[in-house]
């Protein structure tokens, strides 16, 4: 029996996994389970999946959670640092499927056990890639990626050299306003953002595919993940979402991945690595399927891709800063407090002023791995600079 962790279970990610763990119940002893504002779905699901320990980071809602599980003889924590211990629990694997930097530390938590991370929680790598990777190599984790993209990469890089690697190019579906006109875009709702055209995902990420910004966290992602070469890193857009990344080897060969848009597939490869189990994933029909479309992403209306370029240049702790700069304008357009397109001149702003900002941390030019303290010190600073250009826009 395999002993399992999942840090963000209520969430889309989270319920998924749940999905695929609950078809085989006797293979898996669930440690704990963790959420935050979703107590109700976190109480059920830690009764039906019999887990040892749930964990809500709001710590205000401790007592509601401790109510619910009252006689089940299921522990009950609060808080972020709780959450953050429930991940330091030794498992053998361990899902990040909570949203956002705060899935960092847990992340970390988790690698420094050793066993498996199953990793959803891509703003982990775009803020700290170099530390995850290094406390990976440390403690022996296996680092799985999550994400649609990075799994078909992963999946096409398998029994390959890495040094045959010439490109990958990342899919993305165009989001939500992909064939909007560009003067409509400053006008669009947090309701027509919301609503992505092949996936259903959580809301902030929804938001990011209709924004690119979840592709450009992506690109970041993949050079950290893979260690590839920025220029190495293509985005193209593919409507369909059904070819999820390609591979492009020095012989000119393509390697592509396809499946249902399900992410059940990626999280399904994850929890079976490195076997493949049957998964209740649709099968695609090509044939009627027809014909896959590829168009080349637009600057004007996805100037995050742009932004990732630059993070990528700049290196050491601007994802840490584009990160957080972007988690503070998407808060500003869920409060109806920005516009659309003003998220990425908010980032634009932020990591102008953070260029040559007195209070951001400087590394040493010795400093391969910036070091934690100095990341967390940069996502402070990048979310008052945001806040900043929030204020500024909207006066
Ligand atoms: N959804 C998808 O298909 C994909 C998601 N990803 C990535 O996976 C991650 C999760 O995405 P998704 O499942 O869509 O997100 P959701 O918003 O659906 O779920 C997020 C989870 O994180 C929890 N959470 C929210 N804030 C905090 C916090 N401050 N501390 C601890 N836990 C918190 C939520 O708890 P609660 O709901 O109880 O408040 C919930 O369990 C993201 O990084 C996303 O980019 C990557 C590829 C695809
Ligand atoms: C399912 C997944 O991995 C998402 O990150 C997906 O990529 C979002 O779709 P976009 O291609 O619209 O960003
Ligand atoms: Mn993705």
């Amino acid at each position: 029996m395999r002993r399992v962790t999942i840090l963000g279970a209520t969430g889309s990610i989270g319920q998924n996994t749940l999905d695929l763990i609950a078809r085989d119940p006797e293979a898996y002893q669930v440690e704990a389970l963790t959420g935050s504002t979703n107590i109700d779905l976190l109480a059920r699901d830690a009764v039906r999946l019999r887990a040892r320990l749930a964990v809500t980071a709001c710590e205000p809602l401790y007592r509601d959670l401790r109510d619910r599980l009252a006689g089940t003889g299921i522990e009950v924590a609060a808080g972020p640092a709780a959450v953050a211990e429930a991940a330091a629990r030794p498992v053998d694997w361990t899902m990040n499927a909570i949203v956002g930097a705060a899935g960092l530390m847990p992340g970390l938590e988790a690698l420094r056990h050793g066993g498996t991370l199953a990793l959803a929680n891509k703003e982990t790598m775009v803020a700290a890639g170099p530390s995850v990777m290094q406390a990976a190599r440390e403690s022996g984790a296996t680092i799985l990626p999550v994400d649609s993209e990075h799994s078909a990469i992963f999946q096409a890089l398998r029994g390959e050299d890495a040094r045959a690697v010439e490109r990958v190019v990342l899919t993305a579906s165009g989001g939500a306003f992909r064939d909007w006109p560009l003067e409509r875009l400053a006008r669009a709702t947090v309701e027509e953002a919301s609503s992505h055209p092949n996936w259903a995902m959580g809301q902030r990420i929804t938001i990011d595919s209709a924004s690119m910004f979840n592709k450009a966290l992506e690109m970041i992602e993949a050079r950290e993940l893979f260690g590839l070469v920025p220029s190495a890193i293509e985005v193209v857009v593919h409507p369909e979402s059904l070819v999820h990344a390609v591979v492009g080897f020095r012989d000119g060969a393509m390697m592509a991945h396809l499946g249902a848009p399900d992410m059940r597939h990626a999280i399904g490869f994850a929890l079976n690595y490195p076997d493949r189990a049957e998964l209740p994933v649709a099968r695609l029909d090509l044939a009627a399927i027809g014909r896959l479309t590829f168009r080349p992403p637009e600057d004007a209306r996805y100037p995050a891709l742009a932004l990732a370029r630059r993070v990528m240049e700049e290196g050491g702790l601007t994802g840490a800063a584009f990160n957080a700069a972007k988690e503070v304008a998407l808060d500003a357009f869920l409060a109806r407090r920005l516009g659309f397109t003003d998220m990425a001149t908010v980032v634009t702003r932020a990591l102008d002023r953070l260029a040559g900002d007195d209070a951001m941390p400087r590394l040493s030019s010795g400093d391969a791995v910036p070091g934690l303290g100095d990341v967390l010190e940069a996502d402070r600073i990048a979310r008052l600079r945001a806040g900043e250009a929030v204020a500024g826009l909207k006066g």
